[in-house]
């Protein structure tokens, strides 16, 4: 099998990538990644404090930031189409069950950060939404003489409807915030949200604000993944839990290896063909494979202060969801 487009790449480029190793900023990074494309492959330990990585680059921890901040301003338009030609609808599967283990109470306060254009934030809603309803039948099935205007409020009020949930969508990225508000408008989405724009490692928010924390394919972008965490265990409410949807590692060799021809030869192909910008997806496919695989990350987040720490990977570890508490 030929070797993939930026597979072939990275290999001319190993002079560069061997002598730095880009996440050694990061406290409780493994020296298993950055990962090449094909496998474990451990890069140099020789590093400079102030370099990281942006997919197989390396870039000065300043630059990066701006790089990140180019790429979502650039595919912001086109992200929502892409992310369903990419994986076939797949991520809003993901996306589902990551509302389906949240499982929202009645007015659970949700912070989800990098929340860009609101796919999680609207399945938030839709899913507390639906909850209240059907209590709220329940409810009225149960009340005998109520009158029809009394029964029609009970429907009408949309911040009720909502059991006094709401969601903060947080993002960096202005574009991708201004198509997540088109789209909340467009599905008369008014009540229970609010969106701001801020960094997920310097949240503007108080200590203990939030019953949950998301982040859904956002720490990967990320300059300072520890303190992006550690802002995540700040601003949570004692009890409250965090939860990440993210790429990670394939545990199955076979589908491995078709993902890895899959990102690589076909994925900035579609991102030139409809977005126009191969460099965003080639991006967004090294990024992947420099994110530390489940038990790394899961150590990290431990290393924040949380507890009860688990994962489960989902399409054989294609992405994976880690949880954990504040405690
Ligand atoms: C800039 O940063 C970003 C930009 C964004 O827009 C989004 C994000 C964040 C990302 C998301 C929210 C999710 C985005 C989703 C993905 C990156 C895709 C994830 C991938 C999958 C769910 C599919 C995984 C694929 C496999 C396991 C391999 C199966 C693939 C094949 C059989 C095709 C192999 C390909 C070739 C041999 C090359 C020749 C083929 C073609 C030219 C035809 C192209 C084929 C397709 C379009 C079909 C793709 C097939 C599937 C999706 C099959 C799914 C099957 C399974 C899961 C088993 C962001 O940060
Ligand atoms: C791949 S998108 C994910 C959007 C959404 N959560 C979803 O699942 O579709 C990544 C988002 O992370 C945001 N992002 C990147 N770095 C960030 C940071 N330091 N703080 C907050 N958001 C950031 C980007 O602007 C972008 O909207």
């Amino acid at each position: 099998m030929a070797a993939p487009r930026s597979w072939a790449l990275w290999s001319l480029c190993g002079r560069g990538l061997s002598r730095v190793m880009p996440g050694c900023t990061i406290p409780g990074l493994r020296s298993s990644w950055p990962r090449s494309p094909l496998g474990a492959r451990p890069l140099s330990q020789e590093k400079r404090a102030t370099e990281t990585h942006f997919g197989f680059e390396t870039v000065s921890e300043e630059e990066k930031g701006g790089k990140v901040y180019q790429v979502f301003e650039s595919v912001a338009k086109k992200y929502d189409v892409m992310n369903d030609m990419m994986s076939l609808g797949i991520h809003r599967v993901w996306k589902d069950l990551l509302l389906w283990k949240m499982h929202p109470f009645p007015g659970t306060q949700l912070l989800d950060v990098a929340g860009g254009t609101g796919d999680i934030a609207f399945r938030f809603l839709n899913y507390v939404q639906a909850q209240h309803q059907r209590k709220q039948k329940r409810q009225l099935r149960a009340q005998q003489n109520l009158s029809w205007e009394e029964i029609a409020k009970k429907y009408q009020n949309e911040e009720d409807s909502l059991g006094g949930s709401h969601v903060m969508i947080c993002d960096i990225n202005k574009e991708m915030l201004k198509i997540g508000k088109q789209k909340a408008c467009a599905g008369g989405y008014k009540a229970g949200l609010d969106w701001v724009l801020g960094d997920a490692e310097e949240l503007p928010f108080d200590d203990d604000k939030f019953d949950v924390y998301t982040i859904a394919f956002g720490i990967r972008n990320v300059t300072h993944i520890d303190r992006a965490l550690q802002e995540a265990h700040r601003v949570l409410k004692p009890g409250g839990r965090f939860l990440c949807l993210e790429f990670s590692q394939v545990n199955n060799p076979l589908v491995s290896r078709l993902y890895d021809v899959y990102s690589f030869q076909v994925i900035p192909v579609l991102g030139e063909i409809i977005a126009g910008d191969w460099k965003s997806y080639q991006y967004l496919v090294e990024s992947i494979r420099q994110f530390p695989p489940q038990e790394e990350f899961k150590e990290m987040i431990e290393d924040a202060g949380f507890q009860k720490v688990t994962y489960e990977n989902l399409t054989s570890g294609i992405v994976a969801i880690h949880s954990g508490f504040k405690l």
